[in-house]
């Protein structure tokens, strides 16, 4: 008899351990590890699973269901993939359910509650099964549906597979609505029919519509935005929307044309990711500065597989990637190059294109999963890319041959990943991932986050410095603009002191452009006295110390201190204390009142919703139609304009009163961040500080650029006060709509922890925002030496969450991992 086979399938659920199935017969042959099968699972649901491993190992504990059907004859997961997920799962405390979700597109990830829309634009090119037909006839009907109803429809198991028909021919999307920008395979044209390409025709259709005159115009817009008549009787259309743009009543005189066959639609090809085939840039020539950076590098990654490329703002590191990417491609291999933001990615994609053309391909989640599922199968099967640009996610992509990752920006925070699960870091899974193809990681940066540095100044990674500009354009110089003194003297209009509105006038008129940058992140407001700017800090802990309302009191989430909110100030005495706060839209509407002529406009969260916002917005400032841009953290870094003379930083006070140890570094890398995209060509710029503390050390560093001391007094508190890098950081956030409950069990289980790890356990504590979204939070926080292992860790960890968190009354309690938090 033959033996049975089974298969271990990851689901996309957070179940702690993989399911086991029984593989029929017929489904034997060629089942491979990675491939995506269809399980049941539950009473009704299915799910489409990946194989982690085919054995012969029957399970004991339960009776196996059958797979139900293998989606494709490959694996869709590559074996370095499931080794890194594998990796993720174990350090990031998570399952691998979890990575998963995280790593596929949704396109990718098919469940029987999947809702799956029709999509309007679609126009058959191929030959589609009699089957394939009758369920999109049954999608153009309902709009959309689940896939469960699909299989209703079809009296079958299951539908994947078919459905996977659909979606590639663009006929239907999953999980999303259409969204702006998308653009499907083929768009609707029209053009003239064939009967009337010739002269004579045509003049008699002419003739024929002078009773119909809506029909006639739009002939004659055809002609005309197709160039001519005799371009339009070559068969030359114009899209269909371009022909009804502001003119919303032309479909009904449309359809008449058509019907008479003087007009006739038909699917015009587009290029889903518009891949660019113009001419290749020829690199440019290095400065001897960077050339001698560039050979830095290549000798550091002889004996190194990291690098930290520590360049000042406008060295010209990404024209450094450019020659690396290129070596790389020539060698035959693959290039990663990973970005903190999606704002940032526009202009580094126009950089990049004009040297690689179509061997570029984009990865990020404002690209529709149709689009993201075509990365992911390029990369599977066809390999035309051979660098792809991207945010986080796009460390999960099916590499095969990964030869460099260029990490860039390495400092920022939004390389992290808070929610949902894996809380992973972007750069830190980077590395890990170019360990497993043998590859090399360029982390690059002006401003390098202390981890990082401390780990390029003890020699496990490379180090290479290049401190000057492009063509030895001085950084900019820094002002200081004393916020207190100007209040004193009754000199500030709004937000602004006179020295920042006297550099931004007099760069206005001399046709030149401004950066205006507030941050405007941090949730928790804090108290200032109105009249002396004193902010509450703590007692114990160099922090400030943040209000809560409810409470009425100040906290310290560093040492849980608690003082009951002052009634007046502590320094000057005076009764007003006021909680403070602005951000980047009032400062838009302030510029606009106190320059009316001035085009103002603004990049945050709330102008970026779309995918093409970003790219609007930034080539309106770089063709000069705004000359003021205001904007949160998103404008800080990595964008490159060539007209900004003047940027001002409208409060330095709230990033370094952020109750956190990492504070002081994050401001300082804000800070000279922002100041480097002024005078990046032919002059030097103007930065103008604004703060009420213009003593604070990490000021004069920014003014400086002293990155050095910078990074010296910040690891000197590291390691004093026992924190990364000289630490690792866990943080085990409980949940629940309860707040005694959740502070019950976090006592609990914080006591249990303490007895085996001692004072390596802080906390419980409520975090800074101590509900969310109606679940109470407390948070109990890990510190271990370096040497801990973390699955030591992970094991004792999870023992005691499993003893406390199964007891009844603590049974809806859930908790959140976060290792390495930031
Ligand atoms: N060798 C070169 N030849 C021509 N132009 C260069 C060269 N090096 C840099 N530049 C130009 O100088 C400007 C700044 O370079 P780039 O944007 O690469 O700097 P960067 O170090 O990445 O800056 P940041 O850290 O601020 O993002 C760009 O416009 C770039 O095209
Ligand atoms: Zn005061």
């Amino acid at each position: 008899m033959e033996p049975e086979i089974f298969v271990d399938v990851i689901l996309p659920l957070p179940l702690p351990r993989l399911f086991t199935y029984f593989v029929p017969d017929d489904m034997q042959d060629n089942l491979q590890k990675g491939m995506r099968v269809v399980v049941p699972f539950g009473k009704k649901k299915q799910y489409s699973g990946i194989v982690f491993s085919v054995h012969q190992n029957k399970p004991a504990e339960y009776e196996t269901k059958p797979l139900l059907s293998i989606i494709e004859r490959t694996p869709i997961i590559n074996e370095k993939q499931l080794d890194f997920w594998q990796w993720m799962a174990e350090y990031y405390q998570c399952t691998l359910g979890e990575v998963y979700k995280a790593a596929l597109p949704s396109g990718l990830k098919l469940e029987s509650e999947t809702r799956v829309y029709y999509n309007p634009d679609y126009i058959q090119s191929n030959e589609l099964s009699e089957k394939v037909e009758k369920v999109l006839l049954f999608l153009s009907d309902k709009k959309f549906c689940s896939v469960g109803e699909i299989n209703d429809f079809l009296k079958q198991k299951s539908s994947f597979s078919l459905l996977q028909t659909l979606l590639e021919e663009g006929a239907v999307f999953v999980n999303e609505r259409l969204k702006e920008g998308y653009k499907a395979r083929t768009e609707n044209y029209l053009r003239l029919g064939e009967a009337f390409q010739k002269e004579e025709a045509l003049h008699e259709a002419f003739n024929a519509l002078e009773k119909a005159p809506r029909q006639l115009q739009l002939l004659m817009t055809l002609l005309q935005k197709t160039g001519g008549a005799g371009q339009a009787m070559n068969g030359a259309g114009i899209s269909r929307k371009a022909m009804l743009e502001g003119n919303n009543s032309a479909t009904s005189p449309l359809n008449e044309l058509l019907k008479k066959g003087i007009l006739e639609q038909y699917a015009h090809e587009v290029g889903r990711l518009d891949l660019a085939n113009g001419p290749i840039k020829e690199k440019s020539i290095f400065s001897p500065a960077q050339a001698k950076a560039f050979k830095e590098i290549e000798s550091a990654f002889e004996t190194q597989n990291v690098v930290l490329f520590h360049g000042v703002t406008s060295s010209g590191k990404t024209e450094l990637y450019i020659h690396l990417i290129e070596k790389n491609i020539e060698k035959g291999k693959q290039v990663l190059y990973l970005l903190p933001e999606i704002a940032l990615t526009t202009q580094i994609t126009t950089r990049l294109k004009k040297h690689f053309g179509n061997k570029l391909g984009i990865y990020h989640s404002k690209f529709s999963s149709e689009e993201r599922v075509e990365v992911y199968r390029d990369l599977l099967e066809n390999h035309h890319y051979q660098i792809v640009l991207g945010v986080r996610s796009s460390i999960f992509l099916p590499f095969t041959n990964l030869g460099l990752v260029i990490v860039d920006e390495e400092h920022e925070h939004s390389f992290k990943q808070f929610d949902p699960a894996p809380r992973y870091h972007a750069r830190d899974a980077a590395i890990m991932l170019a360990h497993k193809h043998g590859a090399k990681v360029l982390l690059g940066t002006a401003t390098p986050s202390v981890e990082s540095y401390y780990n390029a100044k003890r020699g496990k990674y490379g180090l290479v410095e290049l401190f000057t500009r492009f063509e030895d354009i001085q950084l900019p110089r820094i002002l200081v603009a004393d916020t207190r003194e100007a209040r004193r003297k009754k000199q500030m209009k709004s937000h602004f002191t006179p020295l920042l509105l006297e550099h931004v006038e007099s760069a206005l008129s001399n046709n030149k452009q401004v950066i205006l940058f507030q941050n405007r992140r941090g949730f928790s407001p804090f108290l200032e006295c109105t009249v002396c700017a004193w902010v509450p800090r703590c007692k114990f802990c160099d922090v400030s110390m943040t209000y809560h309302k409810k409470m009425n009191q100040l906290v310290c989430h560093y040492c849980g201190h608690t003082v009951t909110t002052p009634q007046t100030c502590h320094a000057c005495g005076s009764p007003s204390l006021s909680t403070q706060g602005f951000g980047t839209e009032k400062i838009e509407e302030e510029i606009k009142n106190i320059f009316p002529e001035v085009r103002a406009g603004r990049m945050d969260l709330d102008t970026t919703r779309s995918k093409k916002s970003y790219q609007k917005i930034i080539s309106d400032f770089e063709s000069g139609n705004i000359d003021v841009l205001i904007g949160t953290q998103m404008v800080t870094k990595g964008l490159d304009f060539d007209n900004v003379s003047v940027v001002g930083i409208l409060n330095a006070d709230n990033m370094l009163n952020i109750p956190d140890f990492r504070a002081f570094e994050r401001g300082f890398q804000m800070m000279a961040q922002v100041s480097g995209r002024a005078g990046r060509k032919n002059k030097q710029g103007t930065v103008v500080l604004q703060t009420s503390a213009p003593d604070h050390p990490i000021i004069g560093y920014v003014v400086e650029n002293d990155y050095a001391t910078m990074y010296k007094t910040q690891i000197a508190e590291r390691q004093m006060y026992k924190y990364p890098p000289y630490y690792r950081l866990m943080n085990l956030i409980l949940k629940h709509k309860h707040k005694p409950v959740v502070d019950k069990a976090a006592e609990a289980l914080a006591n249990q922890l303490r007895a085996i790890l001692g004072d390596r356990v802080l906390g419980p504590q409520e975090p800074p925002v101590g509900r969310v979204q109606n679940q109470y939070l407390t948070r109990i926080m890990l510190k271990f030496e370096k040497g801990h292992s973390p699955s030591h860790v992970k094991q004792l960890v999870n023992d005691a969450v499993n003893n406390i968190l199964s007891r009844q009354e603590w049974r809806y309690v859930t908790l959140q991992v976060d290792v390495d938090p930031l």
